[in-house]
């Protein structure tokens, strides 16, 4: 079913009425209304910083409102006190895993209510319920294997059927494809279909329009707080999407390297891996020279995200050598790499890229701090006209230079993380997803950055899922079960690559 038009009173399965929402000085939300109808899946868009999480928050009971109010099926939401309630109505699938890894799926799926109506249930009973629980969304997963050891895919599964365990029919998926290759997004996909026909609904956000028009049949966008269009997604066009998404109208453009000048024939090498061996990828090599850019492509399953990691010095090979201007590169060693001149945006903002309580200010300095000021201590007034210049340049939403980094969307944080890995002035730059959660608009922003340094003689190494963020890239390597196998110069087609990236024969 697709959304109503505007004053028919059908009852949703959720409405937001009238919502604010406020952080301090920051207007999160400003009397925002959305209703999303039984059966659809309903896409929530919007820049980095638009309110989408604020009202995933409140939809879910997480956050209060300061003003407006939330329904389900028309009746006023529980009290936030009564979270058993919100779990029977509604529940959110993160990126980020909301399992507990130590424990096993069954124990993950029937965490806290082994204890129901005064019996404790057993363990065999409890591992009987899981089983049927998954088989009856037709979920595939051992139900003894521990959560941690879960693939995104089937963590998010798992997630899924425990919230409809709780008896919600209505799941918001924050994101959900953005670790997933595409096999898996499509797996995902068919799902979602299966699981709507079985009568459940979905709020889902992603920056990927294309997958809007795939998956979702009404599509909200959120601009600056503010609610700006409900619509069914047959009758909006990308452009217009876009357009109301930026509130200006004009498409978006990703230079593609084949359009720019061949490198230079005698421009110099930078970086050489030789023969890199290691947990998940074996015997790889390549050159990297001044001013080029090379793109690694694969399935997550492809280990090119093993090999990133290991020029950075986040893993250490089993065999082979990395140099850096000729100089070998001590393995296995993240400040060695730093030192080398050696920049990268890690795979996992939150693990490896942000000390989140910190300000934007040291996040985005705290690498370059030795060549601010002496012995490694830079002045607070240097530290914060570097971050605020940061800022400007990355296109990033906060309230000011000194704001702690968990205040901020997930968009702009990952902002930071390419803020301060170019900060550093580094001759080689290692980005892993460096557009992960970045907005359409941001995402133009920050590529035309990249090709910045690469024209000002710096070489890329750009690992990414996304065929837009690869198109800079002079050359393109595609690893399979952590081999090379195939090699796509600038102006490749969409269609070949993803044939190589997948192993199959394009008839
Ligand atoms: N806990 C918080 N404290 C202060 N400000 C916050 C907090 N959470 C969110 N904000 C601010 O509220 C605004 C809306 O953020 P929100 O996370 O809802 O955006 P979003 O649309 O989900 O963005 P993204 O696409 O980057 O995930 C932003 O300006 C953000 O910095």
């Amino acid at each position: 079913m697709t959304a109503l038009p505007a004053g028919e009173s059908a009852a949703g399965v959720v409405s937001a009425v009238g919502v604010g929402k406020r952080y301090g000085p920051t207007v999160a939300l400003h009397d925002v209304s959305l209703t999303v109808h039984p059966g659809e899946s309903h896409a929530l868009v919007g820049r980095n910083g638009a309110g989408k999480s604020t009202l995933v928050s409140i939809l879910t009971g997480l956050s209060a409102t300061d003003t407006g109010h939330v329904e389900f099926g028309g009746e006023p939401a529980p009290p936030l006190s009564k979270q058993d309630d919100w779990k029977a109505r509604v529940a959110c699938v993160y990126q980020h895993a909301m399992v507990v890894p130590q424990l096993t799926v069954a124990e993950n799926l029937f965490l806290n209510r082994q204890a129901g109506g005064g019996f404790s249930i057993g363990w065999k009973s409890l591992r009987r319920k899981a089983r049927d629980l998954l088989d009856s969304w037709d979920v595939h997963v051992g139900v003894d294997t521990p959560a941690g050891e879960l693939s995104v895919e089937d963590r998010q599964f798992v997630e899924i059927a425990r919230a409809l365990s709780y008896g919600a029919r209505f799941i918001v998926l924050d994101e959900p494809t953005a670790q997933l290759d595409s096999q898996a997004i499509e797996r995902l996909f068919d799902r979602m279909r299966q699981m709507q026909a079985g009568g459940v609904t979905f709020l889902f956000i992603s920056h990927h329009l294309h997958e809007v028009y795939e998956v979702c049949q009404a599509v909200t966008v959120l601009r600056d707080a503010k609610h700006v269009l409900t619509a069914p997604v047959s009758e909006v066009g990308k452009a217009r999407l876009v357009d109301a998404m930026t509130g200006e109208p004009g498409g978006l453009s990703v230079r593609d390297a084949a359009s720019r000048e061949s490198l230079d024939a005698d421009a110099a090498e930078i970086l050489s891996v030789d023969g890199l061996s290691g947990d998940g990828f074996r015997d790889v090599s390549f050159r990297l020279r001044r001013g080029e850019v090379v793109g690694l492509a694969g399935s997550n399953a492809s280990g090119k995200h093993q090999v990133a990691e290991t020029v950075y010095g986040l893993r250490t090979p089993s065999a082979g050598r990395i140099r850096i201007d000729g100089s070998p590169l001590r393995p296995g060693d993240i400040p060695a790499a730093l030192r080398a001149g050696i920049g990268c945006v890690p795979r996992d903002r939150h693990h490896e890229g942000l000390v989140l309580e910190h300000s934007i200010a040291d996040n985005t300095t705290m690498s370059i701090l030795d060549k601010l000021g002496r012995g490694g201590i830079a002045s607070p007034s240097t530290r914060h006209a570097k971050a605020t210049q940061a800022l400007k340049d990355y296109d990033i939403v906060a309230a000011g230079a000194e704001q702690p980094v968990s205040d901020l969307s997930g968009g702009n944080q990952q902002k930071v993380v390419l803020a301060r890995a170019l900060l550093s002035d580094p001759r080689v730059v290692v980005l892993i997803n460096p557009t992960a959660g970045v907005d359409v608009k941001s995402k133009e922003a920050l590529l035309a950055v990249v090709d910045r340094v690469r024209a000002e003689g710096k070489a890329v190494l750009i690992v990414s899922d996304e065929l837009d963020d690869l198109r800079l890239s002079d050359r393109v390597l595609v690893l399979r079960a952590g081999a090379v196998v195939a090699e796509h110069q600038a102006g490749w087609s969409d269609g070949d690559l993803v044939a190589d990236i997948e192993g199959v024969e394009l008839s």
